[in-house]
């Protein structure tokens, strides 16, 4: 037989957990305070957890030694091969014998502690409540309807059998009877009357239904305790075989068998009694926990009522938190919508952007390359341009290291000739100052010979004479010094005039490279290549496109000038047509004097010397106008006519 591992206990007396108390309800170190009370080998922690706590019950000898401790003898411990469970169904067939709640074995074997520890507060609360060790027996004798004597002391091989009896219920009492009946039927014969014994063995010899009970052995059944000691349904079926056979003889024994049905019926109201008994104990210990339940729930309410405010609270701030949130998320997803739009209006302006930049960098690209094919060309003019530069560049200063020493030794030449015409003009002034002082002393002498004209007119006439005749001859040297200096300047004399571009004309294309302050020109030939691409040339001097024509003419004009002391000139204007020659020497517009070229300017300024030295000079001025076209020299004042040639 083994004890069923069942763990809702509910009609054997077990637990029902849906109304069980919860682990932490049961104050563990009160049972282990008990625990080490009763057994004070144990020694357990008073802060044992409940592992620990299964630890010293798993083998089930501390369960069964609590239980002998106040009964002793209940439980037999020894020669079992697996001490732990057998001593645990050892320990449960005794709670159910006591119909105390209890747990399961497999409880305590899987650590499921609750039950274990609830059966052993029933336990100490029922040991606790009925008054010690003696009240465990009295509880199974009374339970068990056993005589007096077990309560008093028994023998350990009788109560040995009694904790091998089935599952037993609290409130099976005629089913837990006949188990006990059937299983313990020694040891209730052991221990049961005589009488009773007897009385067994005429029921079960007379099977028959006219079983005989003698008057005799109803007395001595009378007599003795055996009713008390037999079971309920032994009593039943006493009565009922009584009734039975009375109803069968109709004799005259009614009132014995009456008085033995009052006896049974006593019995049985004692049993019922005890039965009463035990429930209110039950009861009584159900209330205590119920109270405390009462309580814990009270508390729990309490701690709920609190939790749901503030859970309602916190609600309703999750509620106000998740209505933004949604509000946020609509704002949210109209901000993605017009992002988006925004997104794709600036993705299609991207597009259109990129389209327009890859044309533009194509466009670009080709002008790029097309300057750079042009650039290169460029460049290898430059080049060039920069190979032929340079060896002007060398050219230029190996002829200016030529001109500078040319010009070095000029320079020398001219100093020393500056030197000399200093001199000679220190003379000429010293001589000029002479005369002055001859002048002067001559007019004094002259202004006092003319208040003595009268008297010595012909001596003074001859002094003026003589003075005059010194006067020519100072003014003699001065022009043969003015015109040794013209002749020192050079006697040809090459200037060029650079005619500015003419309305309409392109002003790059210009010939002109370079104009020197010293007459240096160099003028370019871009049909020709190499050496011949450009061209130096060395005049007296080079007038560029904005020199006056009264820049042109006081150059030529000390010249000019000369023809007045006896000295033949000769300028003329060479070039291709169209290059200015009428312009420099004629001049555009003869009515302003501005305009006016060389040959007006230099007639002009001749007139007007001619006109201040009217007085001591007279000079003839006559004009010739020749053409010369074609070898071929024509005379252009002749009156003669357009054919007369000259000479
Ligand atoms: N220095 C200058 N400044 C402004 N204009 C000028 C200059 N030189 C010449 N010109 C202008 O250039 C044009 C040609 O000049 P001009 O008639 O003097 O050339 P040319 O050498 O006499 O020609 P041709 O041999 O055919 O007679 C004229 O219209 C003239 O006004």
């Amino acid at each position: 037989m083994d004890i069923s591992p069942e763990r809702s206990l509910s009609e054997n007396g077990g637990y029902d957990r849906s109304n069980e108390a919860h682990a932490d309800d049961v104050n563990i170190q009160s049972l282990v305070e008990w625990l080490n009370h009763a057994l004070p080998h144990l020694n357990m922690p008073l802060d044992a957890s409940e592992e620990e706590l299964r630890a010293y019950l798993i083998d089930g000898t501390v369960l069964c030694s609590i239980l002998n401790k106040f009964c002793p003898g209940l439980v037999e411990m020894r020669g079992s091969s697996e001490p732990g469970p057998e001593n645990i169904r050892k320990f449960l067939a005794a709670m159910d014998e006591m119909a105390l709640p209890r747990f399961v074995l497999a409880d305590i074997q899987e650590g499921y502690m609750e039950p274990v520890l609830q059966c052993l507060v029933t336990l100490k609360t029922h040991i606790e409540f009925n008054g010690g060790k003696e009240s465990i027996r009295e509880h199974l004798r009374r339970r068990w309807n056993l005589p007096k004597e077990f309560s008093e002391g028994i023998d350990n091989s009788q109560v040995d059998t009694m904790t091998y009896g089935e599952n037993s219920s609290i409130y099976g009492e005629v089913r837990q009877r006949d188990s006990f009946d059937n299983k313990y039927g020694s040891a209730s014969a052991a221990l049961a009357h005589d009488g009773l014994h007897k009385l067994s063995e005429m029921f079960q010899q007379n099977q028959g239904p006219y079983t005989d009970i003698s008057e005799s052995n109803i007395l001595e059944l009378m007599k003795s305790n055996g009713l008390d000691n037999a079971s309920t349904r032994t009593l039943f079926s006493l009565v009922n075989r009584i009734l039975e056979e009375s109803i069968e003889r109709r004799n005259g024994h009614v009132h014995h068998m009456a008085h033995i049905v009052k006896k049974v019926v006593q019995v049985i109201e004692q049993r019922v009694s005890t039965l009463a008994v035990n429930l209110k104990d039950q009861n009584n210990l159900y209330k205590v926990r119920l109270g405390k339940c009462q309580s814990r729930i009270k508390v729990l309410e309490t701690l709920a009522a609190g939790t749901t405010e503030e859970i309602q609270i916190e609600k309703t701030k999750i509620e106000e938190k998740k209505k933004l949130e949604e509000q946020e998320l609509l704002r949210t997803k109209q901000e993605k919508i017009h992002s988006d739009i925004e997104n794709s209006t600036l993705k299609h302006e991207l597009e259109t952007a990129k389209k327009t930049h890859e044309e533009h960098c194509l466009l670009l690209q080709v002008q790029a390359e097309e300057t750079e094919v042009e650039l290169e060309k460029k460049l290898k003019e430059l080049e060039c341009f920069l190979a032929e530069s340079k060896k002007r560049v060398k050219e230029l200063e190996s002829f200016s290291k030529s001109k500078s020493q040319r010009w070095k030794s000029k320079e020398g030449y001219y100093r020393s000739f500056i030197d000399y015409q200093s001199r000679a003009l220190q003379e000429l002034r010293a001589a000029a100052d002479s005369v002055k002082h001859e002048i002067l002393k001559a007019k004094r002498s002259y202004t006092e010979e003319f208040n003595f004209l009268g008297r010595i007119d012909c001596v003074k006439l001859k002094g003026l004479a003589d003075a005059a005749a010194n006067y020519h001859s100072v003014l003699a040297e001065n022009r043969r010094l003015y015109n040794e200096v013209q002749d020192l300047k050079g006697n040809i004399r090459v200037y060029c005039r650079i005619r500015p571009f003419l309305p309409g004309q392109s002003k790059k294309r210009t010939a002109v490279e370079y104009i020197g302050e010293n007459g240096e020109l160099i003028i370019s030939n871009p049909s020709k290549q190499g050496k011949d691409s450009s061209r130096l040339f060395k005049l007296n001097k080079v007038f560029g496109p904005a020199a006056t024509q009264e820049e042109v003419f006081l150059d030529t004009q000390p010249l000019i000038r000369s023809v007045l002391d006896g000295y033949n000139v000769c300028i003329f204007a060479y070039g291709q047509t169209g290059s200015g020659k009428t312009y420099t020497m004629s001049g555009p517009n003869m009515t302003s004097q501005e305009d006016w070229g060389v040959n007006y300017r230099a007639l002009h300024d001749l007139f007007q010397i001619s006109q201040n030295r009217k007085s001591s000079i007279s000079y003839e001025v006559g004009v010739q106008m020749v053409e010369i076209y074609n070898e071929q020299v024509r005379d252009l004042l002749s009156s003669d006519g357009p054919h007369r040639r000259y000479p």
